[in-house]
């Protein structure tokens, strides 16, 4: 029996409601620290809760020190991991390991949009999913996984798509790479190389802003004021801003603050074709560093921990070009 690393890190999965008030809290309690029957059926497990937070508490800090966590427990006999997490910033928190993480064991993250004592909670049945995604042998070279309401996404493209359905997490560029049945884990996409970065600190200060019409030149002076190491913005369309807005970036790329350019569309990636003013030629002529793909959360969670290797300009452009 393969054995496998528990990390139980809070979330609605370990939260109940109050049946008075409606209100989800966290649950002293959290029922999932517990190994049942069908856990130990499946692997031998070590458990350990590294902390219980709602996920908009868990900060860049968290997620290093998990990182660090599984390198450790990585040098000793475990062969899996399987994390359960808050599904509001799951997909950050999956990304930064898949970035992050030196050890080529599979690595699972889950979560639950009902909590324990909710009619149709899920986060019993998605705990289950991921220990058999985590157990089984095509799970390993894959990088980070997601799985969720029996899907297995990749950490680079996962997202919640939705506030409250069980169906949040989705792929929107490339879809799931497997699915998970009563009977099998069936993989039926090879993701692409993972990117791996060696970090030791996130101490940087990495902004993220989203372009709309009539944005002007005011937020990017003030961010100028600050003390920020890198900027990524959710642009328009293919990757275009308002005019008005130049002014201010041009301040900040004179301070050479990075600032990276992604789209705020839901799909495609962000590509310097329109010549306007504001349009990507002139951004990119600028020097913004255009991404391939990324969502803005997932671009902040790259520059920073991209920002703990380089800050070279033309180094950025290519790690993002990935
Ligand atoms: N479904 C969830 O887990 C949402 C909760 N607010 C959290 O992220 O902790």
């Amino acid at each position: 029996m393969k054995t496998v690393y528990i990390i139980h890190t809070g979330g609605t999965i370990s939260m109940k409601e109050d049946k008075q008030t409606g209100a989800v809290a966290p649950d002293s309690q959290n029922p999932l620290v517990y190994t049942t029957p069908s856990i130990t059926a499946l692997a031998n497990v070590i458990v350990e809760e590294a902390f219980h937070l709602p996920s908009p508490h868990i900060t860049p800090n968290e997620m290093l020190l998990l990182s660090k966590k599984i390198e450790e427990k990585a040098k000793q006999q475990i062969d899996a991991v399987v994390i359960t997490h808050g599904t509001d910033t799951l997909e950050e928190t999956a990304y930064f390991l898949d970035l992050t993480v030196h050890a080529d064991i599979p690595i699972v993250l889950t979560g639950a949009m009902r909590s324990s004592n909710e009619i149709g909670s899920d986060g019993p049945h998605n705990f289950i999913s991921s220990l058999r995604v985590a157990i089984s042998d095509e799970a390993k070279g894959k990088g980070v996984l997601v799985v969720m309401n029996d899907e297995i996404h990749t950490a680079k493209n996962v997202t919640k798509t939705h506030t409250s359905n069980v169906a949040t997490f989705q792929s929107p560029q490339y879809g799931p790479i497997g699915i998970v049945t009563k009977q099998h884990v069936l993989f039926h996409h090879m993701p692409t190389a993972r990117d791996l970065y060696t970090v030791h600190k996130v101490n940087k200060q990495v902004l993220l802003l989203k372009a709309y019409a009539g944005m002007d030149e005011q937020i990017f002076n003030a961010i100028c004021d600050m003390n920020v190491d890198g900027l990524v913005i959710e642009a328009l369309g293919q990757g275009n801003l308002p005019p008005r807005t130049l002014e201010g970036i041009r301040g900040l790329l004179d301070k050479h603050i990075p600032i990276v350019l992604v789209s705020r569309c839901f799909n495609g990636i962000a590509q310097d074709v329109y010549g306007y003013e504001g349009g990507g030629k002139q951004l990119k002529d600028l020097g913004l560093i255009f991404s391939n793909g990324l969502s803005g959360q997932k671009a902040r969670i790259k520059l920073l921990t991209a920002l703990e290797q380089t800050s070279d300009r033309s180094t950025l452009q290519t790690m993002f070009l990935k």
